[in-house]
């Protein structure tokens, strides 16, 4: 009995010992960098306030002299120093959170539970899964250059939203690659459009359009505010994989210029009047800038996905803050709404949305047109 006690002591102090080594080490390792990058002012640097301890992660927090105030360049340099994720935040104090475990460089996607509804996985981040609920935020931006995850990212919500609700999900994609990464999708019973260029791209919006006019005229005549009080049984999503190639460009043909002006005009609408009424927008792009990602879109698509981006104003457009030029793994993304999280996105392969989504093909398009719930105004492209 005497010896277990013993033993037990020993392993709690040994623990105990352990934990300060590491905090101590830590704490010498950021106040030589805060010397090193000069993050003082007038000489003063950051003073240790205190500690907190969590199960996965040391947070340090610092009282900063007046005048001192955030560095882009703090968080990567310390990332790099401890040789740990590091995540580094200011709100008056300096608050530098140091996790003891990295992110694995892949999840699949199967290990993540389902919340149901209209929310879907964004990832698995330090604190554990962080989810997304399209009914609370309805657009989203998904940049990331390319090969770095953002159409693994689209085709995984895709499949989790077909999962969790097989009759009350309609997509109407423009696949504006070329209609390559989601033509294989396009008799999917819950896809209504896979549009491959700017003809069947304004089309396709120009239909969505008239569906909302109809859906809002329809909640106005039962006083309600949105989709979900009205008690809408279906939400549409609109996935526009590249948005960059709406841009109208000197190279289009004149007739190709007013159909992306249509589309561009179109998703201004969706995106300011549309999200409450039940249609959300899935804003990926390669090249967020200014020009591409305007202020109506940015205003409105508050949720941001950014993947690895060549540029740190590239990552400003994006996510207002720099940081996705930086991100190191294919599937590694910010995630950032009012807060911000560092993910890994949950990894599915073609042939595990194949095997999930098989039973909703419907081998022709007459078929596929009679077993959707029957609306007048829908078509089928591609
Ligand atoms: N969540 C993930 N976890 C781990 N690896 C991933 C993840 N997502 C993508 N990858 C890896 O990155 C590769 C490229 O992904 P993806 O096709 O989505 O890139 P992309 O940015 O959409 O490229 P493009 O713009 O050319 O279509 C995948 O084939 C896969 O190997």
């Amino acid at each position: 009995m005497i010896v277990e006690s013993i033993g037990i002591s020993l392993c709690i102090s040994g623990l105990l010992f352990s934990a300060v080594r590491k905090t101590t080490l830590d704490q010498q390792k950021i106040q030589h960098t805060f010397k090193n990058i000069d993050y003082d002012a007038k000489g003063y640097a950051p003073t240790l306030l205190k500690t907190i301890k969590k199960d996965s992660y040391f947070e340090y927090v610092y009282n900063v002299p007046y005048g001192l105030i955030d560095d882009d360049k703090l968080q990567p340099v310390l990332q790099k120093t401890l040789d740990k994720p590091v995540h580094v935040y200011f709100d008056g104090k300096l608050h530098v959170r140091v996790y003891h475990k990295k992110l694995k460089d892949r999840y699949n996607y199967d290990m993540f539970e389902s919340l149901g509804g209209w929310t879907i996985p964004v990832g698995m981040a330090q604190e554990g899964v962080v989810y997304h609920d399209f009914d609370t935020i309805p657009h989203m931006v998904v940049a990331g250059s390319t090969t770095w995850g953002k159409t693994v990212f689209m085709k995984m919500l895709m499949t989790h939203l077909i999962e969790n609700n097989p009759d009350g999900v309609e997509f109407y994609i423009l696949d504006l690659k070329g209609g390559l990464a989601f033509h294989r999708y396009r008799n999917l019973k819950q896809v209504k459009v896979v549009a491959g260029d700017y003809k069947e791209s304004a089309k396709a919006l120009k239909m969505v359009k008239r569906d909302i006019k109809k859906d809002m005229d329809y909640l106005k005549s039962i006083d309600a505010e949105n989709a979900k009080e009205g008690n809408l049984p279906t939400r549409k999503f609109i996935i526009i994989d590249e948005a960059g190639e709406l841009k109208p460009e000197k190279s289009m043909s004149d007739t190709d210029k007013e159909y992306a002006k249509d589309c561009q005009s179109i998703m201004n609408h969706i995106a300011r009047v549309a999200g409450q009424v039940g249609y959300k927008m899935i804003f990926g792009t390669q090249y967020p800038t200014k020009e591409i990602l305007d202020s109506q879109i940015k205003a409105n698509a508050v949720a941001r996905v950014a993947f690895r981006l060549v540029t740190s104003v590239q990552s400003g457009v994006a996510i207002d803050q720099s940081g996705a030029e930086t991100l190191e793994y294919p599937g590694r993304a910010i995630y950032k709404t009012v807060k911000e999280h560092i993910v890994q996105t949950p990894f599915i392969t073609k042939f595990e949305m194949q095997e999930k989504l098989r039973r909703y093909e419907v081998n022709d398009d007459t078929t596929r047109e009679e077993s959707t719930t029957p609306r007048t105004d829908t078509i089928t492209i591609g």
